[in-house]
């Protein structure tokens, strides 16, 4: 018998190690483009879920925005279909244009479908193919927009969605590897145009930012990123069960306790107050650094000023010692 190639056998174990622990006899859902770093990601769920006792199964959904994209998908299912995952189901989506971009709208439209059909397959756990390689992209996304610790914590390798577990079982590995394991399998992955493109700021970072430091930092750079993104979620997760106490111990009847704000490190009281917003109506997303600054001027820099206004048309004013929500 062939040696298993090094790559796939990587794969394959990412992957293990993911699902293990998944109930026996559940469905698990792989979310495929067709790109390396997906296919790589169906074929070694197809080897090992059922050696775990679990049913893997993939969906390709087709945004409608490319020449040909639905056959792409039909390719990928069929491929799919042989390879022994059930369901194997191409979706097909409306983007809509909306602020952000064609790229936001059509990941928008992708993760709702995506959530429907683990949904409606009753899988356990969604499966996407990002890389280590996507994560140190991400860090540095991150960090030249000024995101925060938030946003330098990267994409956790698990996370709900709707109610449906997300899994990312090739966080840990690179994208060679994933190359390399199709390349080994005899697969032909698909190459978005997209990902090339460098009109996106992904494309650049993944092209020209990340080469460029490699040749000036050394090969453990991507490594080192992703690392850096999994020591920054842990403390930052230390923080919001911190920030989480702090704000069950400010709360009064209709509001925040000034008194019990104060004296927190402005890291903890940051979190409470963006907490608390989000509490009251404000999307995470709209949510913006400026507001919780705004929110903890009244805190720590209170000279009666007017009242705080957040996404949602919410209104937060300070009186008798109290943030309160106004009318
Ligand atoms: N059209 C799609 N259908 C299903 N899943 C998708 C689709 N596009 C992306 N995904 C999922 O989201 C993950 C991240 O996609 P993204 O395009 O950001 O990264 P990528 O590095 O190009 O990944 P890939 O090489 O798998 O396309 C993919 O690995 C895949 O699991």
């Amino acid at each position: 018998m062939a040696a298993l190639a090094p790559p796939v056998a990587e794969v394959r174990s990412a992957v293990r190690r993911s699902l293990t622990g998944l109930p026996a006899g559940a469905t698990v859902l792989v979310a495929c483009s067709g790109g390396a770093d997906s296919l790589a990601l169906a074929a070694a769920t197809a080897f090992v879920a059922p050696r775990l006792g679990l049913r893997p199964g993939l969906v390709s959904v087709d945004h409608g925005l490319q020449p040909g994209s639905a056959g792409r998908a039909a390719e990928v299912v069929k491929w799919a279909a042989d390879a022994g995952l059930d369901p194997a189901q191409a979706v097909g989506v409306t983007v809509a244009g909306r602020p952000g971009g064609p790229e936001a709208a059509a990941r928008e439209a992708r993760y709702r479908a995506l959530v429907e059909c683990a949904r409606e397959h009753r899988a356990v756990a969604l499966l996407t193919g990002h890389t280590r390689d996507d994560q140190a992209e991400t860090v540095l996304l991150a960090l030249a927009r000024g995101a925060g610790p938030r946003g330098l914590a990267g994409m956790p390798q698990r996370r709900e969605l709707s109610g449906v577990p997300l899994l990312r079982p090739l966080l840990d590995v690179g994208r060679e590897q994933t190359r390399a394991a199709c390349a080994a399998l005899g697969l032909t992955p698909w190459d978005d145009p997209h990902n090339t493109d460098p009109a996106y700021a992904r494309a650049r970072v993944r092209h020209d930012l990340l080469p460029e430091l490699v040749r000036v930092l050394g090969r453990g750079v991507v490594t080192n990123l992703a690392r850096t993104a999994r020591l920054v979620a842990e403390d930052t997760a230390a923080l919001d069960d911190l920030a989480a106490a702090a704000l069950a111990a400010a709360r009064v009847a209709d509001g925040l306790a000034v008194a019990a704000l104060t004296d927190l490190p402005p890291a903890v009281r940051t979190r409470v107050l963006h907490a608390w917003a989000r509490e009251l109506g404000a999307s995470a997303a709209a949510l913006s650094y400026r507001h919780v600054l705004a929110l903890d001027a009244l805190v720590t820099a209170w000279h009666g000023q007017g009242p705080v206004h957040l996404p949602g048309g919410l209104c937060v004013s300070r009186s008798a010692g109290r943030l309160t929500l106004a009318g």
